[in-house]
């Protein structure tokens, strides 16, 4: 079907109809307002991360601004947090797939990220069907019947908070004035228009998640269209509230100037844990002396880790500001009640860390973990919604602290043949249409994934990448790897037959394989649906 679409807006993607109830005169309006305000911003930022990527990729090291040195000397708070945002000791996070909506909010927890990013392929049909999802879940008339099963919400149900796509990606199916939009821009101003003010009369309000950023001129275009878009709405400013996931090494430079730019919406930051890796290696992937070990090695035990997740908590609370933990990988494992012991004390023992530390909560991947996560925050918080009165001044955390990047070794087959095998396996089920994967009983996304590809790409070149038995890592080593690793994924995966792993392995062969390095694995992923 066709719609009416504003002056200057082309849809290029097939309109069904339930989708005219999302593709509404407004939305688009508001679209198309934030395109032409911002667009130009966007890719002045995304210019200046591929300058500043050059000027990694020929040794410079990043450290706090001298610029900003007032911002993070200065005295001053974020804006007092709503209460529906006070409590989320634990936060479960998922694709935006109806069943999963469903299951998240009833789940337990006290909050829920809904996921356009990470974890979700942004197909037309996932972000749209997604959009509709939400605007029921909000409503509370979200339902659904599967497999002799009837999915409704409880009378209590978790906050909601939306994480809309990064500002790498492109929404490409909508043109503004012949260009593409920006995903994030699109996935915000459909969400805003459509819910916002229905949330604010339950009792909540906006609120959202802020992916990849690495810079606080990044937070600030966010903060801008925030302003712009309450003006257009009609609501208060300081309405919508974000956080922010500190993801990148670059961005963990300038926490404080991040909740400085978002200090009347902010809501705080998060330990992004597995893009902040891949971050590492995309950023240092040309240093010589810059190595790390097999990828299940790399915890955030690791000295480098330990750095950042102290600096986040102690950057949050200074300011008034909600520190959520991350995410362990770690998943219920089914019919192996002793490996599934292992994998819950090692839940266990992560949400524990960041309790003790001083998190206000943390993340989890799935319903069976929210209780076990609230048992550990409960432990520490007793009865307190969250303790962001602890404060830390025993952390100083330096910049040499935060590139002590360890462990170095050891770097094994088995590692690299994990890391062509999840590649694999995740871009396969990506293509297919499905961003989020339980693979060897760990969950995959494609910041997990992206660790897995950038450690191939790197080991290939580094004269640091020897497996332990002495070879080196070459271009050959892994051709010859990829077409036994994709047998085991095509064996091992639910629709094993479907030819987008064929089409994965030859995407992850030349994604490893090349000189270029891809931005993002997700780039040239989304040039395929
Ligand atoms: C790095 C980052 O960005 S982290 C954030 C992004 N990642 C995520 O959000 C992870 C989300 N998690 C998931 O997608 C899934 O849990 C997976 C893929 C890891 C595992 O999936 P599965 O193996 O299919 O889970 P499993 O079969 O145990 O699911 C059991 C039930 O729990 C539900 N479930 C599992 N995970 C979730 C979730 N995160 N949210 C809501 N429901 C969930 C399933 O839908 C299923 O429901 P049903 O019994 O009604 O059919
Ligand atoms: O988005 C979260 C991450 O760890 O990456
Ligand atoms: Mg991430």
């Amino acid at each position: 079907m066709t719609i009416a679409t504003p002056a200057g807006m082309d849809i290029t993607a097939e309109i069904k109809p339930a989708y005219e109830q999302i593709l509404t005169p407004e939305a688009l309006a508001l679209v198309a307002q934030l395109s032409r305000a911002f667009e130009p911003r966007r890719q002045e930022l995304l210019a200046a991360r591929a300058e500043r990527a050059r000027r990694l990729d020929a040794g410079e090291r990043p450290d706090f601004l001298p610029g900003t040195a007032h911002i993070r000397d200065g005295e001053w708070q974020i804006a007092p947090i709503p209460p529906a945002l006070a409590c989320r000791r634990v936060e479960i996070t998922g694709p935006v797939e109806r069943k999963m909506v469903i299951n998240a909010l009833n789940s337990g927890a006290d909050s829920y990220m809904t996921d356009f990013e990470d974890s979700n392929t942004p197909n037309w049909d996932n972000q749209i069907t997604g959009q509709i999802n939400m605007m029921d879940a909000v409503r509370r008339t979200i339902s659904l019947e599967q497999n002799g099963k009837t999915y409704r919400l409880n009378d209590k149900v978790a906050t909601l908070v939306v994480r809309p796509r990064g500002w790498h990606l492109d929404e490409k199916h909508v043109l503004v004035d012949g260009k593409r939009v920006s995903g994030g821009i699109f996935d915000f101003a459909l969400f805003m228009v459509h819910n916002a003010k229905e949330l604010l009369a339950r009792g909540a309000g906006p609120y959202f998640y802020l992916p990849k950023m690495e810079s606080h001129l990044e937070a600030r275009l966010w903060n801008d269209i925030f302003v712009m878009t309450q003006e257009a709405l009609g609501l208060p400013r300081g309405t919508i509230k974000a956080t922010v996931l500190i993801e990148t090494i670059l961005a963990a430079f300038e926490m404080d100037e991040i909740l400085y730019e978002l200090r009347e919406h902010s809501a705080g930051l998060n330990a992004g844990r597995w893009d902040y890796i891949f971050s590492c290696i995309k950023k240092f992937k040309l240093d010589k002396d810059f190595c790390l070990a097999d990828r299940a090695k790399v915890t955030m035990t690791a000295p480098f880790m330990r750095a950042y997740a102290l600096l986040l908590l102690k950057t949050c609370h200074k300011r008034g500001a909600p520190a959520i933990g991350g995410m362990s990988a770690l998943i219920p494992i089914k019919n192996d009640p002793e490996r599934n012991e292992v994998a819950m004390g090692g839940v266990r023992s992560d949400k524990a860390r960041d309790a003790t530390d001083g998190y206000d909560g943390g993340w989890v991947a799935h319903p069976g973990l929210v209780e076990l996560a609230m048992t550990e925050f409960v432990k520490v918080l007793g009865d307190q919604p969250n303790q962001i009165g602890k404060q830390r001044p025993d952390v100083n955390v330096s910049a040499a602290e935060l590139l002590d990047f360890k462990p170095e070794t050891p770097i094994t087959e088995a590692g690299l043949r994990y890391n062509i095998n999840v590649g694999v396996h995740y871009l396969g089920a990506w293509l297919a249409g499905n961003g989020c994967v339980p693979i060897h009983n760990l969950m995959e996304d494609a910041a997990t994934a992206e660790i897995s590809r950038s450690q191939v790409w790197q080991w290939i070149r580094s004269p640091k990448g020897v497996l332990e038995d002495g070879r080196k890592v070459d271009a050959a080593m892994v051709r010859a790897m990829i077409p036994e690793e994709l047998d085991k994924v095509k064996a091992v995966a639910p629709n094993g037959d479907n030819p987008s792993y064929a089409r994965a392995a030859e995407i992850f062969e030349q994604m490893s394989t090349s000189d270029n390095f891809a931005e993002f694995l997700t780039l040239p992923l989304y040039e395929e649906i």
